[in-house]
């Protein structure tokens, strides 16, 4: 047990109960310059297998370039990303996804004009193995992988109670469901990682409440790491075991939400400007 402890970065937030296992998430030293501008800069993080980690800081603090180095919308300048112990050098945006990591975006990115199934199914594609000629005179190949991604986007959707919603287009979708649909998206691409992107922004209270009961279904269900950017810190607070706190695209505060609160640098540059507002 103390040997395994060795690996996990002392100032990690990760929880008891993922400590004794490999992080699913390790960044070092991450770090992109645009032009002139440290846009995010040494950057480490360590998350959980099954950890829900929030990443906060105010406006232009780095928080979504985090997520686009990640995801490999833009390649780092310095550093390294380990998912799963497997260095990400080198993979693009579909590589990443395939290899475990999916997200959701700060403004939602649906194909408006599809069912809401479809959208779901397009997640999936990744895992589809029928060839362009299947696909177009529709085999028994076909139809077979098409029955198990209907089943299984219908069982996804049960997950946010939206199965009745299947056929409709999504962009006819109140604005919280198009919400949902995304994740449900996301998930459909078989992540051990998920990234949220403000995923509460525009909701209601009761919705907000809701999706956060749902935040922690999907961890406990699948059993996987979630890290969230979130400028509610209610959501935050009441969702997140281990917070890292972005300003000018440095770390200046990582912990407990609790730890997080009361920490006079976080205080000043973000929870401080909050209360002023
Ligand atoms: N492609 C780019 N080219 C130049 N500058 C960029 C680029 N992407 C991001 N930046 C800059 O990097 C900084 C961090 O931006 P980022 O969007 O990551 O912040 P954020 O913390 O997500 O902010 P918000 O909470 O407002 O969404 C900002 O100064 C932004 O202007």
């Amino acid at each position: 047990m103390a040997s395994k402890l060795v690996t996990i970065p002392s100032n990690s937030m990760i929880p008891e109960r993922d400590i004794d296992k490999s992080p699913i998430l390790e960044c070092i030293n991450l770090g992109i310059q645009f032009g002139g501008l440290k846009a995010v800069d040494d950057f480490n993080l360590t998350i959980g297998r099954t950890e829900i980690a929030g990443l906060i800081g105010p406006n232009g603090a780095g928080k979504t370039t985090v997520f686009n180095l990640l995801t490999k919308v833009y390649q780092p300048t310095k550093g390294t990303i380990l998912l799963d112990g497997k260095d990400t050098h080198g993979m693009n945006t579909m590589q990443v996804n395939k290899a475990g990591i999916a997200r959701t975006f700060q403004n939602i990115r649906l194909f408006n004009a599809m069912s809401v199934e479809d959208n779901v199914k397009t997640g999936m594609e990744n895992q589809m193995s029928y060839g362009m000629w299947s696909g177009i005179f529709r085999t028994p190949k076909y139809w077979k992988q098409e029955k198990i991604a209907h089943e299984r986007a219908m069982e996804l959707l049960s997950i946010f109670h939206m199965e009745d919603m299947a056929q409709m287009k999504a962009g006819s979708l109140p604005y919280g469901a198009q919400r949902r649909l995304e994740i449900v998206r996301a998930l459909a691409t078989n992540p051990s990682l998920l990234l949220l992107d403000e995923p509460a922004a525009g909701m209601n209270p009761s919705e907000t409440a809701e999706l956060m009961e749902n935040i922690r279904k999907i961890r406990d269900t699948f059993q996987i790491a979630v890290l969230l950017i979130e400028h509610d810190m209610n959501l935050v607070m009441n969702i997140c075991e281990g917070l890292c706190v972005l300003n000018f695209g440095r770390v200046i505060a990582k912990g407990t939400p609790e730890d997080v609160q009361a920490n006079p640098a976080v205080i000043e540059a973000y929870l401080g400007k909050q209360k002023e507002a």
